[in-house]
């Protein structure tokens, strides 16, 4: 298979993705929003990461930076070894194609396709046959092997999203962005949704960036980043709900006295 961009030098010790010194602006002159102001972080391999922060922290910036969705006014940011601003139209596409996997706040599903054909379309799109066993294997991990031939509106919420996050898997990227995979969820379903994410990290070595206002949907992560005004302000490893809560009461109470 030949490849518009530069195939990646990528060691496993290397990140999925990389920001160094992200920077985005909206708008010109007085109309000028800083959304991101030199933003450095790395999302390691096989790791969940959650990004979290107030409404306007630029989480959603971050997300679309990151995935090769919106171009950064300086600074860089790679997914694997590649460097997004180096690509044009054409390689972005065909990176996100191949290399990124996204699940949105709404599923985003056909509604006339069925359950396994919405999960399949990425890579039909992409001239590609889905890797049976690990269509199998994605299938089973988001327990969607009785309703494969379901079409969207025959599925529950949860479900739907479940399909969502197959079809963000199958294509096997080398990091999948989820921005507030469950806002749509009741807690339950929200809960089985974050359960597959974080199995499909556990289990299958994926990596999984999340941005959420939840703390308990942070708590699925093995690490939360927080942004505040465009900058990242502080990280967790291992996080629980409540430091999540604490954390984030800590920064609003700063932000008051500030
Ligand atoms: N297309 C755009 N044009 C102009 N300003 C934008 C645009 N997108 C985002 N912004 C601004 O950039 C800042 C960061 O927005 P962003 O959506 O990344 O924040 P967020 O943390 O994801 O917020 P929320 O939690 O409310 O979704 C905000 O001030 C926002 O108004």
């Amino acid at each position: 298979m030949s490849h518009a961009f530069p195939s990646s030098s990528a060691t496993l010790t290397e990140p999925a993705a990389r920001a160094s010194g992200l920077t985005k602006t909206y708008g010109k002159e007085e109309t000028r929003v800083t959304a991101l102001d030199a933003v450095s972080v790395e999302f390691a391999r096989g790791r969940f990461t959650a990004v979290m922060g107030p409404s306007g922290s630029g989480k959603s910036t971050l997300m679309h930076c990151m995935a090769g969705l919106d171009p950064v006014t300086s600074g860089s940011a790679r997914i694997g070894g590649v460097e997004l601003s180096a690509l044009n139209d054409r390689q972005l596409t065909q990176l996100r194609r191949e290399k990124v996997g996204f699940v949105f706040q709404g599923s985003n599903l056909l509604p006339t396709l069925t359950a396994l054909e919405n999960i399949t379309l990425p890579l039909r799109l992409a001239g590609r046959r889905p890797e049976q066993a690990w269509l199998d294997t994605v299938v089973a991990t988001v327990g969607l092997a009785e309703r494969l031939e379901h079409r969207p509106t025959e599925l529950s919420g949860g479900q739907q999203q479940r399909v969502a996050v197959a079809r963000a898997l199958v294509s096997r990227p080398e990091i999948v962005f989820a921005d507030e995979p469950t806002g749509n969820l009741d807690s339950r379903s929200g809960a089985e949704v974050l359960g597959f994410l974080r199995d499909s990290v556990r289990e299958l070595g994926q990596t999984v960036v999340m941005v959420t206002h939840d703390p308990v949907a942070a708590a699925y992560a093995d690490r939360v980043v927080f942004l505040a005004d465009g900058r990242l302000v502080d990280e967790l490893d291992a996080p629980t709900a409540d430091a999540v809560l604490a954390r984030m009461l800590a920064f609003e109470a700063q932000g008051r006295v500030s």
